[in-house]
């Protein structure tokens, strides 16, 4: 039996109940729905997908489409509505999706096939430069010779959005696991902007909306400077972020100290959920409104951790007021 989640604002008709996956809160918060797939649903998915290996679906961009259509039909149209709502509620806007019986690193590349499905129902996922693909697969391993913490394991990856040093715009992330061994910590952390205690102190300091300087490491392939303000205003007028600790360039004394206030903030709040996703689970999160981040792992020489992730942006809603593309 599924469990209905009543969504506060529907940015589209949804009147059906889900029908094909059950939908529940999760333990860790309300605003964090749990999605699942059951057997049946995953399995006739996998077989009307079977045609098409991932690298088709790399080579032509509407096969990801096409698959996103599939998956919604074997859930008698009710996953389309559910997730452009459920992204675009301010009171929610995450889900963690699982399907039964996907939960193997040998079956990666139907974890790719399905987390492309959900996320071309309500969005569509950006060219990644890092990996030249339109989601990107890196792995996290004891030891670290990257230019950024994304692949370092023995800190905490702080609190941030994703996209703030890309011209493209970033309304979703989606991060799926694929494979853990030896693996101990390493939670996907998650920050809801109005859980967050300081958020109007913040919010209406000057520099809130000064246009800073981005700008990224080599491993990210993104050569030209953006510049954008931290806080920025919704279509319906309500803050939203975009923010990362290690890209930002502060121009001078009170712009980095403004920031080295606003990250000490952030990572300080009691509000911060702290998420285990199994492997073959993903998180699906609207950027502009949740920060994420990660816990730090556990040493191991064997440590190995894969993540799949894919950001784009929305189809079917509109959430910036001047749209970066
Ligand atoms: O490795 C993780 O869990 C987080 C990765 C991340 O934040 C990113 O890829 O932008
Ligand atoms: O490399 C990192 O440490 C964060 C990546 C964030 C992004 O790609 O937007
Ligand atoms: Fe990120």
């Amino acid at each position: 039996m599924s469990t209905y989640v009543a969504l506060k604002h529907l940015a589209v008709p949804a009147p059906q109940a889900p029908s094909g996956f059950s939908l529940a809160p999760s333990r860790q918060s309300p605003r964090l729905l749990q999605l699942d797939f059951p057997r049946e649903t995953l399995q006739a998915f996998l077989a009307a997908a079977s045609e098409w290996p991932v690298q088709a679906l790399e080579y032509k961009s509407f096969l990801r489409f096409r698959l996103a259509r599939i998956l919604d039909e074997l859930c008698a149209g009710s996953l389309q509505p559910l997730l452009i709502n459920t992204l675009m509620d301010r009171a929610s806007g995450a889900l963690l999706i699982s399907a039964e019986g996907l939960d193997r690193v040998e079956q990666a590349d139907d974890m790719v096939k399905l987390a492309t499905a959900v996320a071309h129902l309500f969005g569509r996922s950006n060219f990644d430069a890092m990996s030249g693909q339109y989601y990107a697969r890196f792995v996290v391993q004891n030891v670290d010779q990257s230019d950024s913490y994304l692949r370092q394991p023995h800190r905490v990856m702080e609190l941030h959005t994703d996209g703030t040093f890309v011209e493209q715009d970033t309304d979703y992330v989606l991060m799926m696991k694929i494979d853990e061994q030896h693996m101990q910590g390493g939670n996907s952390l998650l920050l809801h902007l109005d859980d967050w205690e300081e958020l109007e102190r913040f919010n209406a300091h000057p520099l809130a909306r000064r246009q800073l300087r981005w700008s990224a490491p080599p491993s990210k392939r993104v050569d030209r400077d953006l510049y954008h303000p931290v806080f920025d205003n919704d279509v319906e007028g309500r803050p939203i972020i975009s923010y990362i600790d290690q890209f930002v360039q502060p121009r001078d004394f009170e712009e980095g100290n403004w920031l080295a206030d606003l990250s000490q903030s952030l990572e300080g709040s009691p509000h911060k959920l702290s998420i285990p996703v199994p492997v073959g689970s993903f998180l699906l999160i609207n950027n502009h409104f949740w920060l994420h981040g990660r816990d730090r792992f556990t040493a191991h020489p064997g440590l190995r951790r894969e993540l799949m992730r894919q950001r784009g942006y929305f189809t079917h809603a509109k959430v910036l007021r001047q749209p970066r593309q």
